[in-house]
């Protein structure tokens, strides 16, 4: 059959946020870093981004994963991070979707009971430590880029709603973080749609008013998506947390989101309510949970940073292979808006 492009694809999703792994159908992409490689596929490739999430191949509410060779030699691998509006630095389900599709099919090394990796991302170098038992990847706990706060209690007036407080931060991307009861909602499915409608008008007024930038690449910049979070509750010695992550164009990450999950961790830090070693378990809309902790504190420019480590899982849900004929009238599918 003839085709202008034939991806193979492993299908992924980790505690419930899919994030399918293109492991075949990519020869080679420029670049002497991630970063750069991420630049020219969202220049020049984008309509790969676009083939894959948009319909009729794909819907809203998933991520695709790029696997390359890595640039840093101290890497593994290396991935790019395709979602709805963009290429993401980093991202965590993701992370966990890669390494499990990585090590279950075969494309690198499971080694029992434990395997160490390190990924290459536009982000920078993140380690991971899977679990393996019987040829399955258990759990995958990842030592993300060091996560810190931007700005707290940041006043943003939005459009009939009126003046939001969010706080700012980095975890891999930049978050809006904003309390859920400060703008009438809850953290539940009952007030999904409200969360998204809500969730993107606050992220658009904090777009247009602030314009965070990483301070190591300047190329890193603005907000990606907004974190509503409910309080944190102690249970036994755990601190213990529900959030949801509102992704653009509109749709709620199905997983705690673990670049999230690190910002969040920032600023609790910084509060004083979450200690390096304390276990703090995020938990998604869904019910779905990540397990982490701050190990230790750093400095990132000026800045004070926490490294965070989040644990996941993922299962592989499908292999398949995406083809594009050439008399196909929506090369880059579509999105309806419904
Ligand atoms: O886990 C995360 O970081 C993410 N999940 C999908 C959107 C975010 O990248």
């Amino acid at each position: 059959m003839r085709s202008l492009q034939t991806l193979s694809i492993v299908g992924c999703h980790a505690e419930g946020e899919v994030g399918d792994v293109i492991i075949g159908g990519i020869v080679n992409v420029p670049g002497k870093t991630m970063y750069e490689k991420m630049v020219h596929m969202q220049t020049h490739k984008d309509h790969v981004r676009n083939l894959v999430l948009n319909e009729p191949r794909g819907r809203l509410a998933m991520n695709t994963n790029l696997v390359l060779p890595p640039c840093n030699p101290e890497a593994d691998v290396g991935f790019l991070i395709m979602e709805s509006e963009e290429w993401a630095p980093m991202s965590g389900s993701n992370t966990i979707c890669t390494t499990t599709v990585l090590l279950e099919t075969g494309m690198l090394e499971m080694k029992e009971p434990t395997t160490h990796l390190k990924l290459d991302t536009a982000a920078g170098l993140v380690g991971v430590q899977a679990e393996c038992e019987g040829g399955k990847c258990k759990s995958v706990t990842f030592d993300n880029v060091p996560a810190f706060v931007d700005k707290l209690d940041l006043q943003v007036d939005v459009p009939d709603l009126g003046t939001v407080t969010v706080d700012i931060a980095w975890g891999g991307m930049w978050l809006a973080i904003c309390d859920a009861a400060s703008v009438g909602l809850e953290v539940r499915k009952e007030h999904a749609k409200k969360l998204v409608d809500i969730g993107e008008r606050i992220k658009t007024a904090v777009q247009k008013l602030y314009t965070p930038t990483h301070p190591e690449n300047p190329g890193i910049r603005g907000v990606s998506t907004i974190s509503f979070t409910e309080p944190l509750i102690e249970e036994g010695d755990r601190k213990v947390a529900l959030n949801t992550v509102i992704v653009s164009p509109g749709r709620h990450d199905r997983s705690p989101c673990g670049t999230g999950t690190s910002a969040r961790m920032a600023v609790l830090h910084v509060r004083g309510l979450l200690s390096i070693g304390q276990t703090f378990v995020h938990r998604s809309l869904i019910g779905s949970e990540f397990q982490c902790s701050i190990t230790d504190t750093t400095r990132v420019g000026e800045r004070n940073a926490v490294l965070s480590r989040v644990k996941g899982r993922a299962w592989i849900t499908s292999h398949k292979q995406i083809v594009l004929d050439p008399e196909d009238p929506y090369p880059e599918g579509f999105r309806v808006g419904d």
